[in-house]
Order: structure tokens, then C-alpha cells, then sequence
């Protein structure tokens, strides 16, 4: 198996001595896209700072593959409403050359804005400047915190498609944190439900039938969750790994609605 770009084992973090993040394991290799889901104050950007190295760990680790470039995309671009700024200037600051600046730009579709001001752009392109600076680090790992935040519904699942589409350009590993149930069901190989510690993990399929999560957001989010559903000719166990039904180890025959 090839190395992991980040493994987290038992990884706690605390806040006046309240355990936010509770022992948390996961493993994130080149082509996941990994996906944590969570009520308010669950942990989430907490684990994702952690991730990042700036959060210490109270107890566990986090490992990251050697010499591991990853691009951060925050939730919202936060900047001095008074320093004029411009998106080429914006993407300049990151300390990449320009051509590899426009070239991410022209990636996530808003190269035709290098010259505006940063202070104009709309949510939805503010989310693409963000996703377009952490590309141009050519990154192995992206590590997004609700990258479709103030994002309209279409743009939405844009956004989502073109993140799917960059890992496979990448071949990067993909970690972000989503509100967005129904997106992430459709949208992600792998979720995690966390609440302090992880309520359970999988497959979009096959977690919303989970007890943890039905508990965590009611039937009524796992009942609208139920399009997603698809029969599968195989289970998955706790890492994920293909469990055979019907002998034919690793066959995949998703029956799609
Ligand atoms: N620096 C800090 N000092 C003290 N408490 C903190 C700190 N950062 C976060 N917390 C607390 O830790 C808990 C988890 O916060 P976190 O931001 O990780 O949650 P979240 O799952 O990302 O929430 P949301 O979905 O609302 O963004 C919250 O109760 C928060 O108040």
C-alpha cells in the first residue's frame, strides 16, 4: 500500500479541559476525497487545524508524508476592507510565479478577473480566488473548510464537480468539511460524521442508515438522504475496504437510482 499523505491516531484535542476532538483516527491517501460532516461545534475545523499543524494535539498523532505540500482553502477570504487589492496581486502574495498564478485561475474559471478588485468579487468567485491560490502550490493534499459557503445551489454542485476534477488532475488527496448533506452524499467517496469523536464513517450510502447518524441528525435529514441510496453486491468494513457478498472479492456493481 503506498504511504499515506496524512494519518491521524487517537487524536485529541482540548479546550479548558473539554475534549473537542476525541480521539480521532482517520487516513488519507492520493485520490480520497474524504469529507467531514458534523453539527455546530462538533470539531471540525478544530481536526482540520490540527491537520494543518496549527492546533497543538493534547494527546495522539498526526502524520504527514515527507516533504507534504497541502492547499488550504478557509472558509472566507477575510481582508482589509481598505487596502486595495487586486486578484492578481491577491494570488501574487502566495509567493507562486504569475503564469502559474493564472494558470490556477484559468482552472477554477476566474482568470477573466485577475484585475478586479478582490473587494468586488461575489461569493461564489471569492471561493474559486481561494481554491485558485491554494492550486497554484501545486498541493498533494487540499484541505478545504466549507468551500461552498455563500455559494448559490448550482454553484454549489459546480464547485463540488470542479474539486472532483482537480483531485483527478492532481491526483492530490481531498479533506474538506461540508454543511451540505446532500452534495456531500452525492458528491464524496468517503464521509466522516463527527460529533468530539467520530460517530461513524463510510461510504455516503451507507452511513445515513447508520444509527449514530440518524442519531446525530434525525430521520428526518437520513430519510431525504435516502435518493442516494444504491444496492450494492458488497459491504464495506470499518476502513472502507471492499467486503464481498457474493464471492467476487473487489466487484463493484452499484445499482444507481
Ligand atoms: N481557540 C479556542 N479556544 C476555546 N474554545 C475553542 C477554540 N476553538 C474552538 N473552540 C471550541 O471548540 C468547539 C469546536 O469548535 P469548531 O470550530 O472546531 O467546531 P465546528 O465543528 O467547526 O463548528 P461549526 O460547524 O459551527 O463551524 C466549539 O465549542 C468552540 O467554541
Amino acid at each position: 500500500m503506498t504511504e499515506p499523505l496524512v494519518q491521524l491516531e487517537q487524536v485529541t484535542v482540548e479546550f479548558d479541559g473539554r475534549p473537542v476532538v476525541d480521539r480521532v483516527s482517520l487516513k488519507a491517501g492520493r485520490g480520497d476525497i474524504i469529507t467531514i460532516i458534523g453539527p455546530n461545534g462538533a470539531g471540525k475545523t478544530t481536526l482540520i487545524k490540527a491537520i494543518l499543524g496549527i492546533q497543538k494535539v493534547h494527546q495522539g498523532k498526526v502524520s504527514l508524508a515527507t516533504g507534504l505540500v497541502i492547499g488550504y482553502v478557509p472558509q472566507q477570504l477575510l481582508l482589509e476592507a481598505t487596502l486595495p487589492l487586486s486578484v492578481r496581486r491577491f494570488m501574487l502574495l502566495s509567493g507562486q510565479p504569475l503564469d502559474e498564478c493564472e494558470a490556477a485561475l484559468k482552472r477554477t474559471g476566474v482568470h477573466h478577473l485577475l484585475d478586479a478588485s478582490v473587494h468586488h468579487l461575489s461569493g461564489g468567485e471569492k471561493q474559486r480566488l481561494l481554491l485558485a491560490r491554494a492550486l497554484a502550490r501545486k498541493p498533494d493534499l487540499l484541505v478545504l473548510d466549507e468551500p461552498a459557503q455563500g455559494v448559490d445551489i448550482n454553484g454549489q454542485a459546480a464547485l463540488y464537480q470542479l474539486i472532483r476534477e482537480l483531485r483527478d488532475d492532481l491526483d492530490c488527496g481531498v479533506i474538506m468539511i461540508s454543511h451540505d448533506l446532500h452534495l456531500v452524499m452525492a458528491a464524496t467517496d468517503k464521509v466522516i460524521c463527527l460529533n468530539q469523536h467520530v460517530c461513524c464513517s463510510g461510504y455516503p450510502a451507507d452511513i445515513s442508515q447508520d444509527p449514530a447518524f440518524i442519531d446525530t441528525f434525525g430521520h428526518q435529514v437520513a430519510d431525504s438522504l435516502a435518493v442516494y441510496h444504491h444496492h450494492h453486491n458488497h459491504s464495506h468494513n470499518l476502513h472502507g475496504d471492499v467486503v464481498s457478498r457474493t464471492g467476487a472479492e473487489g466487484a463493484c456493481n452499484h445499482d444507481h437510482h
